[in-house]
């Protein structure tokens, strides 16, 4: 459950999309956070072998393209589909995979993100977050030591949120999680490492570290997070300035 990224650049379209990034994360849980543009799910496709890349990036030593099979992947946009129900929406890669306990690790999956239950409903009459808990099941149930989630937390209501963050500070004690997040507000007990990209690593530290006002104004402007009891709580300054 480590991933090992060193040196990663990737060049699209004759520009330079992420230059020299390295880092390395061992069962911790790493928020990728960096404005538009910055790279963080072109780094997610570099580690799935989805896009070109020089470098290496290794999931527990495995550096070939197989370690995609050891990397559970939730992209940002969601399909619904029509008529899947939600066992046959995290069981199906297991099985198309020809996983032997597919629907062992299908039930397993189902009921560490709590939708066993609801397992017969149709994957349309989920809510925004029980789909994004359906997607995470799902990547739970092909395998996935390492976690990639891309923006899991975008268009989930706060009660959702909340039943989301709960599921992560679970998945984190025996995975590696690589969440994605323009929202960096968050409990103080989630994230374990920061990772401010912006097509390079602006810093990658502890939240201590990288939320301070000096490393965030190298890319943010306006941008404050301050610790308080509840968590770190991101503001900009026209809240810290109001009109
Ligand atoms: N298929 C592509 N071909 C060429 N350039 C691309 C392609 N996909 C993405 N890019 C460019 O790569 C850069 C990084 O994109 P990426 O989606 O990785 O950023 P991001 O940090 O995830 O952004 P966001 O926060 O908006 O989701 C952007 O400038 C984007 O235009």
């Amino acid at each position: 459950m480590s991933l090992s990224v060193r040196s990663l650049t990737v060049i699209r379209d004759g520009t330079y999309v992420l230059q020299d990034v390295s880092f390395e994360a061992r069962r911790e849980f790493v928020l990728v956070a960096g404005p538009n543009g910055a790279g963080k799910t072109t780094l997610f496709l570099a580690v799935l072998g989805l896009v070109p890349y020089r470098g290496d990036i290794c999931v527990d030593g495995v550096c070939a393209e197989e370690r995609a099979r050891r990397v559970g992947y939730v992209p940002q946009i969601l399909a619904r589909g029509f008529n899947a129900t939600v066992w046959e929406y995290v069981h199906l890669p297991a099985k198309f995979r020809k996983l032997s306990d597919a629907a062992a690790r299908a039930e397993e999956a189902l009921k560490i993100v709590d939708l066993y239950e609801l397992r017969e409903r149709p994957l349309y009459s989920l809510s925004s977050g029980q789909l994004q808990r359906a997607a995470i099941a799902r990547a739970l149930a092909t395998g996935g030591d390492v976690l990639l989630l891309d923006e899991p937390l975008a268009n989930v209501d706060p009660q959702g949120r909340i039943e989301l963050l709960q599921l992560l500070r679970e998945l984190k004690k025996s995975r590696t999680v690589l969440m994605t997040s323009h929202e960096l507000s968050m409990p103080s007990d989630l994230a374990d490492k920061i990772l401010l990209l912006n097509r390079r690593v602006v810093a990658y530290g502890t939240p201590d570290q990288v939320f301070s006002e000096e490393v965030l104004r190298k890319v943010y402007t306006y941008v404050r997070i301050a610790k308080t009891q509840y968590g770190y709580v991101c503001v900009t300054e026209d809240y810290a300035h109001p009109h």
